[in-house]
């Protein structure tokens, strides 16, 4: 159950065609189930961080193993690996899918090209969204949801992924207070159940009675790492990233 999940040796990522990097060596080990909260100021890096650990930017300098794999030579299995829920994602009003069909996208990573889902990828999408609570939105076009069950879908579609890290971008600020709940509930559970979560989030009143690792971002680098109780979140973020860490 324990183990690095994802180990990030003197990491620079820059974003194309940008002068500088918006991470600056990155040296960072994260255990299989742990809880990982990335506070810091707009712009700090954080969803650099996320993007940087799915693959998605390019790494200038240093090292990154993922899940087992060299994230410079495969970032495809990396990929199929991780869960990332982005941040503020809205689905296009017309798209001609159902709620139901999007959350099946997820299992298409593991399908492999052209092969139609099975019962394990429908029973996997159908228990992600039993998870979620939205059984009852499986029919309905996505295009036509409310923000809140846009991100609950999208969320669901990540679960159905069966990923090792799930990681989420500010995944609460669509949803109402009972959905925060439920939400912070169940990565607690995923944690709990071995799959690295990390949460990007301006917002620490929802997160889950366990002990939360909390990495704080300025100017493209960590600068602190601590674990620590919930209630103590606020309070290091603010102290490691100056007064305007909420805003
Ligand atoms: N697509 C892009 N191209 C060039 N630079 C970018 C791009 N996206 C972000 N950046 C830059 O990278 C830096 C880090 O941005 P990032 O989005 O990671 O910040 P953040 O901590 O997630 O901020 P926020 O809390 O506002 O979401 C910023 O200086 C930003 O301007």
């Amino acid at each position: 159950m324990t183990g690095p999940t994802i180990t990030l040796s003197g990491v620079y990522t820059a974003y194309e065609g940008a002068a500088n990097p918006s991470l600056r060596n990155i040296n960072l080990t994260i255990d299989r189930g742990e809880f990982v909260v990335v506070g810091g100021p707009n712009g700090a890096g954080k969803t650099t961080l996320l993007e940087t650990i799915n693959g998605m930017l390019r790494i200038t300098h240093g090292s990154a193993r993922i899940c087992g794999i060299n994230l410079l030579e495969d970032g495809v299995g990396v990929r199929r690996r991780v869960g990332y829920v982005i941040q503020n994602f809205a689905f296009d009003p017309l798209s001609p899918f159902t709620a139901g069909e999007v959350v099946l996208m997820g299992r298409y990573g593991r399908l492999g090209y052209l092969n139609r889902p099975k019962e394990p990828d429908i029973r996997a999408a159908r228990q992600a969204m039993q998870m979620l609570g939205i059984e009852d939105l499986a029919d309905a076009p996505i295009g036509t949801l409310s923000g809140g069950q846009q991100q609950k879908v999208l969320i669901a579609q990540n679960l159905a992924k069966e990923p090792e890290i799930m990681l989420l971008d500010e995944p609460f600020s669509n949803l109402d207070l009972i959905a925060k709940h439920s939400v912070s509930t169940l990565l607690h559970d995923l944690a709990g159940a071995g799959i690295t979560v990390i949460v990007v989030s301006h917002a620490f009143d929802d997160l889950p009675p366990r002990p939360i690792r909390i990495l704080v971002m300025n100017g493209g680098e960590v600068t602190a790492d601590h674990t620590c109780t919930p209630d103590e979140v606020e309070d290091i973020v603010r102290t490691a990233s100056g007064s305007d860490a909420r805003a």
